[in-house]
């Protein structure tokens, strides 16, 4: 059977655990709430850090008028061996050791303040303090602050309800004992613990009773119908307690002193002689020791179903946010060429279909591409005027025969040369819809949601790759216009002669008034037959275009987007690829604390195998 101070040492461990993890309490069902503990609970001076001290045995309890104590105080004692040392640690200064508990008191009071600042104000934030002692026995005990009636110089008017919810907050924990201090020498009927222990705690059963001051209660009252059970009956007999009054202090009577005179107080007392063996702070603790052991025992079954349940919830977090990375190289690039692949998957998705996105591609050539063909200024650059114009230029002081051949040629070359415009307009249009579907596949990528930098790696070696693509589909679709013009169809004009005469005069080729008919008849069929010849053109630029801006950008980005960027992996020297992997930090940071948290709770759940179940 596992002994007292393991079970209870046990379960202070996992408490100073909890409070590293920056957990205690508060948020849902956490593994600090489900541990049994023994919260102190009374008015303002009704002597609860007199009783925390008894129950040390040492003066380390900051004193003072209104609230002193503004922070919850976990207060874990150890027992150690007789003759050793007595020492204080706290949780937020763990290599220091304190053996002067006057330093202890200051401790207490500067980490207060370096929570709550110089102001009155309190938080729920608790100082973990323990204390190794031969004068203690194993116990946890939380001092709260004084429920207090009245705001003083420096306190918000909210202070009474703030400390009330502060200490409602600990007591109404089904796992907390209640250690409610009442002052004899008040009414027991007006004591702030009762009455909250009442509401929480309706049937009594984790309420330790104490009263205080029986000392200095008015001459010819006494206790005894609290004391034996009589009125403000609990489940478990009240304690009564004579810790040193303020003249002692004063005169520094230490606590052991102070113990034995309460001994002999109650040894000697006509009135609570009977009781004596029930009674007095070191009873109390020793009743508290076993309580609190035989609760944290009923209590194993569930702390360790708390304990699986966080396991296996930070476990599945764990796995959605995704583990550490290994460290050696091997794995580091295996993860990163892995998390390229997984882009790349998305990105050829968009572009076959399976995500929105190609489509637009096809829209370039459907739309973009015809629409702009239709919008060249064809009209204005074969009008009769200007077909005039290119071929008595062409022509020079020697007019054309027969058909002007380098009029002709002009007009077609000036004619094919508008259609640039047009085919890098598409190199561009598709170029942006698949720098748009790079930057979506990125982002539509769960495995890289983790790795900023490799994913704005991955954005800039696709961009750039692209950048490259369209390049090279610029120069292939201007090489298929001048193609256009370096040689022309002569099929096209043969046919031409053979065929009679079908253009009438229409508003396009209306000749200007009063001209002279026959060469605004000639001018005009010129510039119809260079039409219909840049018609044929744009007819086959229509087809071959989109082919070439296929073949050379949709096709390259689907087969070789990011063979660059694998060449520049495979060059990157070994330490440099752990810097391509670096992650969000916030989920860093987020991995790390759930790290911490699964090591507390499996460090916790096998030292209660290793404890409960001897
Ligand atoms: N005679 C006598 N005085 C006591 C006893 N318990 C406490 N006192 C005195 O009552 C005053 C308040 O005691 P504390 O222990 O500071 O009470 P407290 O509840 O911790 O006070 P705050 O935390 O400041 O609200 C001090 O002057 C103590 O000396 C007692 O049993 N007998």
């Amino acid at each position: 059977m596992a002994t007292m101070k393991s079970l209870i040492g046990l379960i202070n461990k996992i408490q100073r655990a909890c409070t590293v993890l920056g957990d205690h309490g508060g948020e849902g069902m956490s593994l600090w709430e489900a541990l049994p503990t023994v919260a102190v609970v009374g008015g303002q001076s009704s002597g609860k850090s007199s009783v925390l001290e008894s129950v040390v045995g040492r003066d380390f309890l900051p004193r003072g008028s209104g609230i002193v104590t503004r922070r919850p105080l976990v207060l874990q004692l150890h027992k150690t061996e007789e003759g050793t040392t007595e020492y204080a640690e706290f949780l937020h200064a763990p290599r220091k050791k304190f053996t002067d508990f006057a330093a202890v008191r200051k401790e207490i009071e500067d980490e207060t303040d370096r929570i709550t600042g110089k102001s009155k104000q309190i938080s729920n934030k608790p100082i973990q303090l323990s204390i190794y002692s031969p004068n203690v026995v194993n116990l946890t005990l939380i001092d709260l602050p004084g429920l207090t009636k009245v705001a003083v110089e420096g306190q918000p008017d909210s202070i009474v309800q703030d400390i009330e919810n502060m200490v409602r907050s600990y007591v109404e924990k089904p796992n907390c004992i209640i250690l409610a201090i009442s002052p004899a020498n008040q009414d027991i009927a007006t004591s702030d613990a009762i009455k909250l222990a009442r509401e929480v705690d309706p049937t009594g059963e984790r309420t330790f009773g104490v009263a205080t001051k029986l000392d200095i209660m008015d001459k010819g009252t006494d206790c005894l119908d609290v004391l034996e059970g009589r009125s403000y009956r609990l489940q478990h007999p009240w304690v009564g307690i004579v810790n040193r009054s303020q003249a002692d202090i004063n005169k520094r009577v230490d606590m052991i002193a102070a113990r034995r005179k309460e001994r002999e107080y109650f040894e000697t007392s006509p009135e609570y002689g009977h009781l004596a063996s029930r009674m007095g702070s070191e009873y109390l603790a020793k009743l508290l020791s076993q309580h609190l052991e035989t609760v944290i025992r009923q209590k194993i079954p569930s702390i360790v179903a708390l304990i699986n349940k966080s396991i296996d919830e930070i476990n599945a977090e764990l796995d959605r946010i995704g583990r550490p990375i290994a460290v050696d190289s091997g794995a580091q690039l295996y993860t990163i060429l892995e998390l390229c692949r997984a882009f790349d998957r998305v990105f050829k998705e968009h572009l076959d279909g399976g995500r929105p996105g190609g489509d637009r591609i096809y829209g370039v050539f459907d739309h973009q591409l015809p629409a702009a063909l239709k919008k060249l200024p064809f009209d204005r650059h074969l009008s009769t005027r200007n077909v005039q114009k290119v071929v008595s230029e062409a022509d020079g002081y020697q007019p054309h025969l027969i058909a002007p051949e380098q009029g002709y040629r002009r007009l077609i070359d000036g004619s094919i040369s508008y259609f640039k415009g047009p085919a890098e307009a598409t190199v561009d249009a598709v170029h942006f819809v698949l720098k748009e579907l790079v930057s979506k596949s990125i982002s539509e990528t769960e495995e890289l949601k983790r790795f900023p930098t490799l994913a704005s790696d991955i954005a800039a070696a696709a961009n750039e790759a692209l950048e490259r693509f369209r390049d090279e589909s610029r120069k292939t679709v201007l090489r298929l216009v001048d193609m256009e013009s370096s040689y022309l169809t002569v099929e096209f004009f043969r046919k031409l002669h053979l065929e009679p005469e079908k253009e009438k005069p229409n508003q396009r080729n209306a000749p200007p008034p009063n001209a002279d008919i026959h060469s605004d008849n000639h001018f005009r069929k010129i510039g119809s037959n260079v039409s219909a010849y840049i018609n044929m053109v744009c007819d086959t630029l229509r087809i071959s275009l989109p082919k070439a801006v296929v073949y050379c950008q949709v096709r390259e980005a689907k087969r070789s987007l990011l063979n660059f960027f694998y060449a520049q992996v495979g060059r990157k020297e070994k330490e440099k690829l752990g810097g391509m992997l670096d992650e969000d930090p916030q989920l860093m940071e987020r991995r790390g604390t759930l790290a911490k948290r699964l090591e507390l709770y499996k460090q916790a759940r096998d030292d209660i195998d290793a404890v409960a179940w001897k």
